[in-house]
């Protein structure tokens, strides 16, 4: 009965279903109960025990709970007072490999363990979340219809709900959703910084073309909750409320497992990697203040009209955030094959449409480019995509040239643009590298010019043996 348990629940009593409610800790269900239980038909319950006693055969339990050790701990409590063919729902921001764990283990009970990611925030759990649900299809028949309920609908009236894949596929592709919001964010951040100190624009004139960008192909809920915060002003001192709020970004750990997970499955997912160590430099506070006066550098501004830069900068961020969806996309293609999930790739960005915190107009435009073409090797690689990007080039470019003559950090921008410019080189200096590596370590190379493996005697004559 945290804020999204509450919230959810009250949803699902909004939608006419009876919800029996328990926290823990007794006093947040007696909160929730005495400020909302009039708004439908509530059990609350003061043990766990209660609460199991007052569900519907087969049960339906679904954990809000802290991610980690106190899911553990309420799976731990749960499963002796359940019976074969009841189910287990962590809506949680759970790891996926845990919860490939937990199904595996509940499963032994004859027990359904369905992690489902669940975006939208507080007010998403309320009024209709983007919910990524994993587990069997078995499970899916039965809780489907009630999650794709209490679920978002997306503009064409679709339900932002739809089964994904067993066991971690559901909490993989809400993982991916968190990566892909921490470069989204990064990149907006980055956009605001450009404009604030490159032009010396105040947080409300940024606010303003923040919601001027909303209504064009930038269309998002993140863009528009910026303009809400650029343009608020703190009661107390009457400054920007950007302005008296202390810079070192929080994580809870989303977006550092999905740079993990990229690494061990080999997928370069720079843009979100890019983002995640952005808020972790924000928060070093020991670099940060011990630096403090030490480095030193430019501080400039553009010569451009704020018009004409502010143009570049939308062209630039939206190429940028085009690059993190890519990846994101990428890295959930190569963890599907990995685990054998079979995701089908246009699902997320269909189910990302609403309700969710990455909720932006172009998913629909993603979704149809996975669904008419589910093999193109990348999102880049789709003709209207790869327009885009392409056009934006130029403007991309002044803006990462700009950001670093002026010294303005831009790492989201410059990152997504080095890793546009790695895919569209012929020749990568990755062969130098294959050269060093089989100079130190014989760790042999492959020719352009004929087949099979080759390693060169560099501390004796340098004569080139065919390894195999
Ligand atoms: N906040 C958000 O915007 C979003 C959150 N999520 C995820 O939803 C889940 C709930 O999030 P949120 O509402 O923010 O709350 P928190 O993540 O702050 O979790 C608090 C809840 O977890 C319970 N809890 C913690 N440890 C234990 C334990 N050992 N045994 C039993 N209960 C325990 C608390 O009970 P008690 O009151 O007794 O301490 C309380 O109900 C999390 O997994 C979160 O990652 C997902 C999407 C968005
Ligand atoms: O899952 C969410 C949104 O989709 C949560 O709000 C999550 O807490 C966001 O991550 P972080 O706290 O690391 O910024």
């Amino acid at each position: 009965m945290a804020v999204m348990g509450s919230n959810l629940a009250r949803n699902f009593a909004h939608h006419g279903y009876t919800v029996a409610v328990y926290n823990r800790s007794p006093q947040r269900t007696r909160d929730m109960i005495a400020d909302h239980g009039s708004e439908g038909d509530f059990l609350p319950a003061e043990s766990l025990a209660d609460f199991v006693a007052s569900l519907e055969r087969p049960r339906k339990a679904m954990l809000m709970v802290q991610a980690g050790k106190g899911t553990d701990a309420v799976i731990a409590e749960l499963v002796p007072l359940l019976e074969e063919g009841d189910m287990i729902i962590d809506g949680g921001n759970a790891h996926f490999a845990d919860t490939m764990r937990r199904e595996a283990s509940v499963r032994e009970h004859g027990i359904h363990f369905v992690g489902t990611g669940v975006s939208g925030g507080e007010e998403g759990a309320l009024k209709g979340p983007s919910i990524m649900p994993g587990g069997s299809a078995e499970s899916y028949e039965s809780l489907g219809p009630i999650l794709e309920a209490v679920s978002a609908k997306a503009p064409d009236g679709t339900p932002c709900c739809a089964h994904l894949g067993p066991d971690g596929a559901g909490h993989f592709v809400k993982m991916v959703h968190n990566g892909i919001e921490y470069s989204d964010m990064q990149l907006i951040g980055e956009a605001y910084d450009l404009l604030r100190r490159g032009s010396a624009m105040r947080p409300a004139e940024i606010a303003d073309v923040f919601t001027d960008w909303n209504a064009g192909e930038l269309e998002s809920y993140l863009i528009e909750i910026t303009a809400e915060v650029l343009g608020h002003t703190d009661a107390e001192t009457g400054r920007p409320f950007v302005d008296v709020v202390v810079d070192q970004a929080g994580q809870k750990g989303t977006g550092r497992w999905t740079v993990q997970t990229a690494l061990d499955l080999g997928v370069p997912v720079t843009g979100i990697a890019e983002a995640t160590f952005a808020r972790a430099l924000s928060s070093g506070t020991v670099q940060r203040e011990g630096l403090k006066g030490l480095l030193d550098g430019p501080n400039a501004e553009t010569t451009a009209t704020p018009k004409e830069f502010a143009s570049d900068v939308r062209k630039a961020l939206y190429a940028s955030k085009i690059v993190a969806y890519a990846q994101g996309f990428d890295e959930i293609r190569a963890a599907s094959a990995e685990y054998g999930w079979d995701i089908d790739l246009g699902l997320p960005s269909a189910l990302w449409r609403s309700g969710c915190i990455i909720r932006a107009g172009f998913l629909d435009d993603i979704t149809k480019v996975w669904r008419s073409n589910p093999n193109l090797p990348s999102l880049l690689a789709a003709p209207e995509f790869a327009k885009i990007v392409n056009e934006a080039g130029p403007a991309w470019r002044r803006v990462v040239a700009f950001a670093a003559s002026a010294g303005i950090p831009v790492p989201g921008f410059s990152s997504a643009l080095a890793y546009f410019d790695s895919l569209r080189s012929s020749r990568l200096p990755a062969a130098l590298i294959q050269g060093q590596r089989d100079f130190f370590g014989a760790h042999t190379y492959k020719r352009t010019d004929k087949d099979g493996v080759y390693h060169t005697d560099w501390s004796g004559d340098r004569s080139e043996e065919k390894m195999s």
